[in-house]
């Protein structure tokens, strides 16, 4: 009889290119999947109704993958400090192997999870870093230390060989019908739905569920959109990216995978330009991981600014403003188009992201930690070391050297959505309105009140004027103080 290991899923929900799991079926034929709900995460008031959607959809999918190889994917709700140990312990399993994680709540809740197992005797192994191509002790200066700048940091982490993809689990013995009573006693439920957890989300999904999707989406984006990605990724208006990035928050595909698929797309390319466009996808996965990197290096990244500057700053917080930001009411087409982007799909074109966040921290001068809670609490993707690091990035209160970046909606839209397609996609009142007026912003007053689109809330020029002679006095402040 072989030993029981049970195999621990997080944000790995696939059997395929999993370096964990490949570890789990090379010490023994019988692994099972467990995968926990967690309450002290669906309780935070940041969870999406689409993410969480969407992660249960993946659970589904990942239970069939399961049961197709000859095993199961046990569910869990509770904490997991607790029921996976009970768990093991009831089942009598010899190891639970899992994937390590770089945000903070799970690297505590994993090292009293190691404590209690190993009290009970029973193995554990979480050693692979599976959701990153490079582990953070990998990629350091020369002096040995994290980067805290993204461009030497791509130099290097590029320059490093990548480990190749794993095989996908072909057969596990699962447990016996005896055993899956034992689990029933110890806590094992049936897979609920979103709903059934009080998540309700009936919009469309920036990516249906589940690894065949995911890989689906990989091949037909590297198949073709990639060659265009450098050009086309900055236009809202447009399909030109790859809409991966809920896939790749919840691991629903490997990333040796994805990289792979890029180095094939480039074997294939004819052009400079599209050498030049696979190059650039491959650097935003690489912003992904520097994100997750100085998440794992700087964990305080997560309670608020990097930047002095900015730790004590006096942002205005207007709750009429910031609730006009967050419906999509500003009286900005660009910033409103993409809020109701946010609001209807759960999902955000990444130009847009910037623009709404800088207008939310230097127009409306609001702390960026209520707009990333705001993100958290709608994106799909929503990921802490992403979201965090784009607020930390566009309120330039982050890690990277351009002290102050503040856009200027108006260019933005001129530049990015010029016949303002995008606009009028996301805001009906709109669709009728010039598109002169709508990349300007400068809607006649009385065409405003027919339409029944608000005036601007703020003036850009004057709130641009009032941020940067506030952030000159902070800045002066703190170095006074250091
Ligand atoms: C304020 C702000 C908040 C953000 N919050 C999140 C978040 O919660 N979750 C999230 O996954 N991304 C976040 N991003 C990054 C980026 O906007 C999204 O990853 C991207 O829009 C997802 O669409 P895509 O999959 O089509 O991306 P593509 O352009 O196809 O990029 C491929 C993948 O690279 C990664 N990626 C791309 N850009 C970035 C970036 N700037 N930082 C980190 N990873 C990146 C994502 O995993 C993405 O799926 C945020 C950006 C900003 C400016």
């Amino acid at each position: 009889m072989s030993d029981l290991i049970l195999f621990w899923h997080r944000r790995d929900l696939r059997i395929s290119d999993n370096t964990g799991l490949v570890a789990a079926r090379g010490r023994s034929a019988k692994v099972v999947g467990v995968f926990c709900l967690d309450p002290q995460i669906l309780s935070r008031d940041d969870v999406a109704p689409a993410r969480v959607t969407y992660m249960m959809g993946c659970l589904q999918a990942l239970q069939q993958r399961y049961a197709q190889v000859g095993s199961q994917l046990l569910i869990l709700h509770g904490n997991p400090v607790e029921v996976i140990p009970a768990l093991a312990k009831a089942l009598n399993a010899k190891a639970v192997f899992w994937n390590w994680d770089v945000e903070p709540y799970s690297q505590t809740r994993d090292r009293t999870i190691i404590d209690i197992l190993k009290s009970n005797s029973i193995e554990f192994l979480h050693e692979n870093w599976d959701q990153i191509l490079h582990a953070p002790d990998e990629i350091r200066t020369g002096a040995k230390s994290p980067y805290t700048v993204y461009s030497p940091f791509w130099k290097n982490w590029s320059s490093k060989p990548k480990a190749k993809s794993v095989e996908t689990l072909q057969n596990a013995a699962g447990l016996t019908e005896t055993e899956q009573e034992i689990a029933k006693q110890a806590g094992v439920i049936p897979l609920p739905t979103a709903r059934d957890l009080g998540f309700i989300w009936d919009g469309e999904l920036s990516i249906s569920p589940g690894e065949a999707a995911a890989q689906e989406r990989l091949e037909e984006f590297t198949d073709s959109t990639i060659t265009e990605y450098q050009e086309q990724r900055n236009f809202p208006g447009v399909d030109g990216t790859s809409r991966l990035s809920a896939a790749l928050k919840f691991g629903v595909i490997g990333i040796r995978q994805v990289w792979e698929a890029t180095l094939e797309a480039q074997e294939f390319s004819r052009s400079e330009e599209t050498a030049a466009s696979i190059r650039t996808w491959q650097q935003e996965l690489a912003w992904r991981e520097f994100y997750q990197h100085a998440m794992y290096n700087f964990p305080e990244l997560a309670e608020g600014a990097y930047r002095d500057t900015f730790k004590n700053f006096p942002w205005q917080n207007n709750p009429e403003h910031f609730q006009a930001w967050c419906e999509g009411r500003t009286g900005y087409p660009i910033v409103d188009a993409a809020m109701r982007q946010l609001n209807e799909m759960g999902w955000m074109h990444n130009r847009c992201r910037m623009i709404v966040a800088s207008f939310l921290t230097k127009d409306l001068i609001i702390n960026p930690q209520l707009g990333e809670k705001y993100f958290m609490q709608k994106l799909i993707d929503g990921d802490l070391s992403a979201n965090n690091g784009g607020w930390q990035w566009s309120t330039s209160s982050g890690m990277d050297p351009k002290p102050l970046r503040i856009f200027n909606p108006a260019s933005q839209a001129q530049k990015f959505d010029g016949e303002g397609e995008y606009i009028r996609q996301w805001v009906s009142e709109l669709r009728s309105v010039d598109t002169e007026y709508l990349v300007t912003g400068k809607i006649p007053p009385l065409e405003l009140q027919s339409i029944g689109y608000p005036a601007p809330i703020v003036d850009h020029k004057v709130q641009q004027g009032l941020f940067k002679k506030m952030y000159q006095q902070q800045k002066a402040l703190s170095s006074s103080e250091s």
